[in-house]
């Protein structure tokens, strides 16, 4: 199956979109050594490179130019100080790899993408770690969602809250089929709120009447209503996720990057730069708010209500 996945990817850059490649001169190391590739022989991968750490799996396969990104922070891909800071560290290695131009984001784990942000990083610490936290999740946000590499989201699993984010920052986002796994921002259920800069996320995707119901509900969306709605572009049977996430990579990695890249940095840039013009005091909102003792109690609660729904 991959050999035939990239035998798509190869006959995709020999089509129209090489051409418009070829015509703005803009062809990519990468891309001249498919353009040599014989189109009966699968793609020899000769150079694969992976990096793992603590809590991330990289994979970067430098002859399809795509590095696959699983997190691997069992049990449940809650995303801690640590996998923030290594995940922003190894998105910025990529996006210094010149041949490296998509990225997959998806789970080590199958049945959970990501339960969010760890929510233990937010109860009973004190304000500096707090604002070390949030600090690190505008990182990842501000760097992902403008990523100058193609971003696509292979979601094989449950996806709250901050999982949601991660996958809402990326291009594109195919979900499994599977009536168990959710996808949304609840932020609400949990009696906290979601940062404006989550809400422009959700607005840019869905649009904002569809936004404000599922913020205002914290609604958590099956994949079949998560297409509905927009927040997920596909849904594939579990076992195709991959292979799908390959394939429309494919269809991205047509597009001279210089005019993609500037395409997504116009749709992005003012939701980013009303981040960016007051970070400072969003991180100072989020110690404070999270700081309340009733907010406080909700988490310590939430926390309780997770364990007890096992016994
Ligand atoms: C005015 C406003 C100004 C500023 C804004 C201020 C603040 C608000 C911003 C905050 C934004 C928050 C974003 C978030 O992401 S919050 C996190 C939301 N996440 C969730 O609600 C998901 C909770 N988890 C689940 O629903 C399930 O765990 C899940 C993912 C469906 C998996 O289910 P299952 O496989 O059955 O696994 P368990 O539930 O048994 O969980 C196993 C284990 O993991 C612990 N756990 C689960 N989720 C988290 C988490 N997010 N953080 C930390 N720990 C988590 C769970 O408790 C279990 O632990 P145990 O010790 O019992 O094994």
């Amino acid at each position: 199956m991959a050999l035939r996945v990239v035998s798509v990817l190869k006959r995709r850059l020999g089509g129209p979109g090489q051409k418009l490649l070829r015509s703005g001169n803009l062809l990519s190391a990468t891309q001249h050594r498919w353009e040599k590739m014989p189109s009966s022989v699968g793609f020899p991968v000769t150079s694969r490179r992976s990096f793992s750490k603590t809590a991330l799996i990289v994979d970067v396969d430098h002859n399809l130019g795509i590095a696959t990104m699983k997190m691997n922070n069992p049990p449940v891909n809650s995303l801690s100080l640590e996998l923030l800071t290594n995940f922003v560290i190894d998105l910025e290695k990529l996006e210094n790899e010149k041949r490296c131009r998509g990225l997959i984001i998806t789970s080590a784990s199958p049945k959970i993408f990501s339960a969010g942000l760890d929510i233990t990083e937010m109860y009973g610490k004190s304000s500096a770690h707090y604002a070390e936290f949030w600090k690190a999740v505008q990182e990842l946000w501000l760097k992902l969602y403008m990523s100058n590499m193609v971003v696509i989201a292979a979601i094989n699993g449950s996806s709250p809250a901050g999982g949601c984010l991660i996958s809402l920052a990326g291009d594109y986002r195919i979900m499994a089929d599977n009536p168990k796994y959710t996808i949304g921002l609840n932020e609400t259920l949990l009696g906290i709120v979601a940062p404006f800069w989550f809400k422009d996320t959700l607005v840019n995707t869905i649009g904002n009447r569809a936004s404000e119901h599922a913020l205002q509900l914290g609604l958590l969306f099956s994949p079949t209503d998560a297409l509905r709605v927009g927040i997920v572009d596909q849904v594939v049977p579990e076992d195709k996720v991959q292979d799908t996430a390959l394939n429309v990579m494919s269809r991205w990695l047509s597009i001279p990057d210089h005019a993609r890249q500037l395409t997504k940095t116009m749709m992005r840039k003012p939701t980013v730069d009303r981040l960016l013009k007051q970070r400072e005091a969003d991180i100072k909102n989020f110690v404070s708010f999270i700081s309340r003792d009733s907010i406080q109690k909700s988490l310590h609660m939430y926390m309780k209500h997770l364990k007890e729904r096992k016994e």
